[in-house]
């Protein structure tokens, strides 16, 4: 029996190696693969003595030659022929790729990318794959133990399973590493919308059902992306639902909004709660307090390290999730004490840009993820008072808070804390009298955000008549000479911001 080893990433080699040499493997190597073997004391052909020629152009002409492929190719019916043609078998080809996405990762040009690109690797690993009845190809070192059990073990049929497993993960693997590569074609050549889109998914667990338990699910990454919540490690608690997942997002992404120590509260992808204040502990309370009863059962995000203090305000309420940055390890202590509290320990913020992928059956929407900062140089007072420094403060955190919310979304804040949130109403004067209804009297002195223009003036009308002070809005309707003439009516301050931020 022969087999062929040529590996980059020489991880568990010799081990492997060395099992194939016992088992009586024949083994044949490329020139840094061969000399790692040698180096340890193992008997190797080098490749060159297979194909009578040597390795050429820098590593560019290796294994790629009939008597390499010929010897993969050979079905078992073909190993007569074969033999005529002076070329000797390969059972087994042991192959992983030139590390061309973490070559890109880490900023190479593209001369060096170019020089990363493997062919003659995923030559043989399909080339393997494709006869797995009778050769075994192993892409990925994690599988060399279960090779030599099967090969060592005295089961044919279970072995043939096995191949045909290896030969399927052999090509998703030389799939995916073309798909780095066209990406990176693509993304230097065409930007964040090519013609064409290769999407590799890696499965990163199976969840216990999805939306709802009738429902099965799993999560996957994104090959080639990171993201806070792919990134968070669990501390305590059940695992992770995909309703968990869905709404802990939600959360990261608002509190990585703000600079100060911020508390979010989320039920169902929206915020219920959201607050600053000087200490974590304060945040959290205020946002609570925003609206005790929906907290129940929610997920709340801090981004700040969780402290002794801010988990003695978290441990006596029901919940779901707890993210943040850090738990201290008396707050650790005391949450993990909760067994159904999930506790994630997040370690990025939400920051920077990314492309937002939305399902239609059969299709896909594509777009940039809403990340654009609130620009200081748009915002424009459009009324004759302008918002005080205090109401400026409560009208940026109100503006935050609305953007996380489902259109159509009215957020009221004060004092650095939601009061009313109004969201996922079909019209905007019904989101507003939601916000308006259920901050009641908090709603005197506080601020009102909109994520999108008032078509007519009765959002502002209705917010005077309950004491609502400023309001900050995208603008551009063709009314707005009408709310802004309702506001002056009632003295309140108007800010246009230039910028709608809907979330459907
Ligand atoms: N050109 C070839 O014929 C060829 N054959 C195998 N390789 C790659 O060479 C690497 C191993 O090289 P070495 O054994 O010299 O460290 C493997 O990642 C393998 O996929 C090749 N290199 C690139 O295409």
């Amino acid at each position: 029996m022969r087999a062929l080893l040529s590996v980059s990433d020489k991880t568990g080699l010799l081990e492997f190696a060395r099992g194939l040499a016992e088992l009586g493997f024949e083994l044949v190597s490329t020139g840094g693969t061969a000399r790692a073997l040698m180096d340890a004391g193992l008997t190797v052909t080098p490749v060159e003595r297979v194909t009578g020629f040597p390795e050429v152009l820098a590593g560019r002409v290796k294994t790629l030659h009939p008597h390499v492929h010929a010897g993969v190719l050979a079905r078992a019916d073909q190993l007569d022929e074969l033999r005529e043609l002076g070329v000797a078998p390969f059972d087994l080809v042991a192959v992983n790729l030139y590390p061309f996405e973490r070559t890109v990762a880490a900023g190479a040009g593209a001369a060096e990318a170019l020089e990363q690109i493997d062919i003659g690797g995923p030559t043989l690993l399909r080339a393997a794959a494709k006869n797995h009845p009778r050769v075994w190809v192993v892409a990925r070192p994690e599988d060399y133990p279960a090779v030599l059990a099967a090969l060592a073990a005295d089961d044919a049929e279970a072995a043939a399973r096995l191949r045909e497993r290896l030969a399927a993960r052999a090509f998703a693997h030389t799939a995916a590493y073309d798909a780095a590569i066209a990406a990176w074609f693509s993304d230097r050549l065409e930007g964040p919308f090519p013609e064409r889109r290769l999407l590799v998914l890696d499965k990163a667990g199976d969840l216990r059902y999805g939306e709802n338990p009738h429902q099965a699910a799993a999560l996957y990454r994104v090959r080639g992306e990171t993201g806070p919540l792919l990134e968070a490690e669990q501390l305590s608690g059940k695992a992770m639902s995909f309703n968990n997942y869905g709404d802990a997002e939600a959360a990261w992404n608002l509190v990585s909004a703000f600079e100060e120590p911020a508390a979010v509260a989320v039920k169902h992808q929206n915020p219920c709660g959201a607050a600053v204040a000087p200490t974590l502990a304060e945040a959290f309370q205020k946002a609570h307090d925003a609206d005790p009863v929906s907290i129940f059962g929610g997920i709340v995000a801090l981004n700040r390290p969780v402290d002794a203090a801010t988990a003695e305000k978290l441990a006596p309420i029901f919940l779901e999730v707890v993210l943040a940055p850090e738990f201290a390890p008396e707050a650790l202590e005391r949450l993990a004490r909760k067994k159904n509290l999930r506790l994630l320990r997040v370690p990025e913020p939400a920051r920077g840009g990314y492309l937002d992928l939305r399902r239609l059956r059969g299709g896909l929407l594509v777009q940039d993820a809403d990340v654009a900062p609130l620009e200081e140089a748009e915002l424009r007072v459009v009324t004759r008072s302008a918002p005080s420094e205090a109401e400026w403060a409560d009208l940026r955190f109100a503006w935050k808070v609305v953007r996380a919310l489902r259109s159509n979304a009215i957020a009221l804040a004060r004092d650095g804390a939601t009061v009313g949130l109004g969201m996922g109403q079909t019209s905007r004067i019904d989101a507003a009298r939601h916000a308006l209804e259920q901050a009641g009297e908090a709603a005197r002195g506080a601020v009102m955000a909109s994520d999108a223009f008032f078509p007519f003036d009765d959002v502002v009308r209705l917010a005077a008549d309950y004491g609502v002070r400023a309001v900050i809005q995208p603008g551009g309707s063709k009314r707005d000479a009408d709310s802004i003439a309702a506001a002056d009516a009632a003295g309140m301050a108007m800010v246009f911001t230039g910028l709608r931020v809907f979330r459907h």
